[in-house]
């Protein structure tokens, strides 16, 4: 994607494997600002301060914080200490274990002393694997918008959260088939919730679909459903952290009352879903999908920038009063229109996901 016109990465690696780049997404859309991780440290507390954040760009940054682990330890030990260390950065999205998975399978063979180069080269397949899959979900969304607008002209789409480039490494899941779209010359228009506490939508997503220029309308997360009801909704697509293997689908906190005004207003929920999201040992999201709990601070407190262009941090909740701040919830495969994957849009259920995915299928039940 572009940012002032440049085509950029959220993730970028130096050319002697010494460090990597990333955008510091906690200081969006006010400052653009990149910062280098070098050490184990810095990768943990990028992703659990949600500097990089999104459940593709969570796993390809613990890759790559894997392979600059390895370089002071790659013994089986250094390996298995610093993937529990990454790996315990963040619960919900699945992509983080599924990175840090497919990192070790390729690595415990090695030599020793080989590991650490193979490493820094395997997160970087990573993430062109995940600009390739965001890619082919792009192709594949792009279907269902040009559907509507051969019957409708003009498509208006809402959008929960951020699932946009800044999510993944490039392209995005959810904005992936919008940015196919404005490429095709569809007229489209993008409502962006506002995604509180951390305002995810009006932040991250206004602020991408700006640069890429889409024509764009923050919301508050309450409005919605409003707006669903006097037809100015077509088609609902959302990104996932975590999609079981009947279907159920993990987003952040209010995608699933999203869901449910779209049923109930005939509006067509999908959900942009990259294998990379899929845990095949779940069976009920509801039940089993550990939900992050963050800080009281994220609710009780907000920042923005003044008039006079200051940068402050307000509080907005009484002192005293308490807190609760769950940071996804689960949408149930019944309330999901299907999936939008790499290989196609699938129903949001167990054997159509077998069927697309079987080298993922687990033998637990
Ligand atoms: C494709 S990443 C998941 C996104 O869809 C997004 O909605 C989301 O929940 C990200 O959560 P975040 O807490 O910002 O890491």
């Amino acid at each position: 994607m572009r940012v002032d016109g440049k085509p950029l990465r959220t993730i970028w690696p130096a050319a002697d494997e010494s460090r990597v780049t990333i955008i510091d997404q906690t200081r969006l859309p006010h400052e653009f600002v990149i910062c280098e991780l070098a050490t184990l440290g810095d990768f943990e507390v990028a992703i659990r301060e949600m500097k990089v954040r999104g459940a593709p760009l969570i796993g390809v940054t613990a890759a790559y914080g894997l392979a600059i682990a390895l370089r002071d330890d790659p013994s089986d030990t250094g390996l298995a200490a610093a993937s529990a260390r990454l790996l315990a950065t963040r619960p919900t999205a699945v992509n983080l274990a599924w990175a840090l998975d497919v990192m070790r399978a390729d690595l415990f063979g090695l030599p020793i002393a080989e590991r650490a180069a193979a490493a820094f080269a395997k997160a970087g397949e990573l993430a062109d694997l995940d600009v390739a899959i965001c890619d082919a979900i792009g192709a594949n969304g792009l279907a269902l918008i040009a559907k509507i607008a051969q019957r409708k002209g003009r498509v208006s789409i809402l959008t929960h959260c951020n699932a946009g480039w800044l999510c993944a490494v490039d392209w995005g899941t959810a904005t992936a088939p919008i940015y196919k779209a404005q490429e095709a010359g569809i007229d489209l228009h993008v409502y962006v919730d506002e995604t509180r506490p951390r305002n995810q939508g009006a932040s991250l997503t206004a602020w991408e679909l700006g640069q890429q220029g889409v024509s764009h309308q923050v919301i508050v997360d309450n409005a919605g459903g409003h707006i669903m009801q006097h037809g100015g909704v077509d088609l609902v697509i959302v990104g996932t952290d975590r999609t079981t293997a009947t279907g159920d689908v993990c987003n952040k906190i209010g995608t699933y009352l999203k869901a449910l005004a779209a049923k109930d207003n005939g509006v067509p929920f999908y959900v942009a879903a990259p294998s990379s999201s899929i845990d095949f040992a779940i069976f009920d999201g509801v039940r089993d999908i550990p939900i992050e709990e963050r800080s009281a601070r994220e609710v009780t407190h907000m920042r923005g920038r003044t008039d006079d262009g200051r940068l402050e941090t307000v509080r907005i909740v009484p002192e005293g009063s308490r807190v609760a701040n769950p940071a996804f919830d689960v949408t149930p495969a019944r309330l999901v229109s299907g999936l939008i994957t790499e290989r196609g849009i699938i129903p949001a259920r167990r054997e159509a996901l077998a069927t697309a995915f079987p080298e993922r299928l687990v033998l637990v039940e």
